[in-house]
């Protein structure tokens, strides 16, 4: 794994979005799988920016999203559905038609799930898999305990994570109590996969991600396995590593990049 540490949570973000952005010129017909949460909001701001300005097109992308409660409708303000619409995909000249999250509102989750592996099975797989990370050390919503080879599926979020999300519901009773995410294999099976951590919140899981056991209960671990990722932190959210004390007597208040 690759780990850039950045001094702020700006830069960690301006990097990131440069990782994308390069990816998207290389390829303009990119397979891109999205993340949703508060930490990508600056991030699709900069995506955004950069079309508008002319510096990229997202016109040939396709995407996946990660995941989507179950039970919301696409028009439901909490789903994820309205979050990409109203972040990055009305803002940019993508093609509504090319972008793609599973349907919370089926009455049949399960065959759902099935139908949103062989989708992206038919795209050719995805070449850029864009992650946050949950305080817990979920990845799109595999949270502890999940099974490291899973595929998209059901889960139950847990009480953490409720609370964690519940703002955008109003009260936690509103808030959905399961999801529909692409399993840990599935995100594995991603060409390249970065993945986004700012702020001290973070600290705890992104230290189990890199420098602990890979592991069901750090669901993020399993990225360890992977052969192109690269974690990209501002310096509290690479405060609990043990490189962390590297970087701090070598490049102080710098960027650097180190190998895992
Ligand atoms: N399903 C999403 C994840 O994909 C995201 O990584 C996580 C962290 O969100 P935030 O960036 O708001 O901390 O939140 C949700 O659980």
């Amino acid at each position: 794994m690759k780990v850039l540490i950045c001094e702020t949570a700006e830069k960690a973000v301006a990097r990131a979005a440069e990782l994308v952005i390069a990816q998207v010129r290389k390829k303009p017909d990119a397979v891109l799988g999205l993340a949703t949460g508060g930490t990508m909001l600056p991030l699709y701001r900069k995506l955004c920016e950069a079309c508008r300005q002319g510096a990229v097109s997202f016109a040939q992308s396709t995407t996946f999203n990660l995941d989507e409660y179950v039970g919301l409708a696409p028009d439901h303000p909490g789903s994820y559905h309205s979050y990409m619409r109203e972040i990055f995909f009305d803002q940019t000249d993508i093609d509504l038609g090319r972008t793609h999250l599973p349907r919370g509102d089926c009455a049949d989750p399960a065959s759902e799930c099935q139908r949103y592996e062989a989708l992206i099975a038919a795209s050719g797989g995805i070449d850029l898999q864009l992650l946050g990370i949950g305080q817990n050390g979920h990845i799109g919503f595999n949270e502890p305990t999940s099974s490291l080879g899973s595929r998209t599926r059901i889960k139950t979020l847990s009480h953490s994570t409720r609370l964690a999300n519940a703002g955008h519901f109003g009260v936690i009773d509103a808030m959905p109590r399961h999801a529909l995410t692409m399993g840990i294999g599935t995100i594995l099976d991603a060409r390249q996969c970065i993945l986004l951590a700012t702020g001290q919140s973070k600290a705890a899981a992104v230290a189990s991600m890199i420098e602990g056991p890979v592991s069901a209960g750090c669901p993020a671990s399993a990225l360890q396995l992977h052969p192109a990722m690269t974690a990209v932190l501002d310096a509290e959210a690479a405060s609990d590593l043990t490189l962390t004390d590297y970087y701090h007597h070598v490049h102080p208040l710098g960027e650097a990049s180190f190998w895992e």
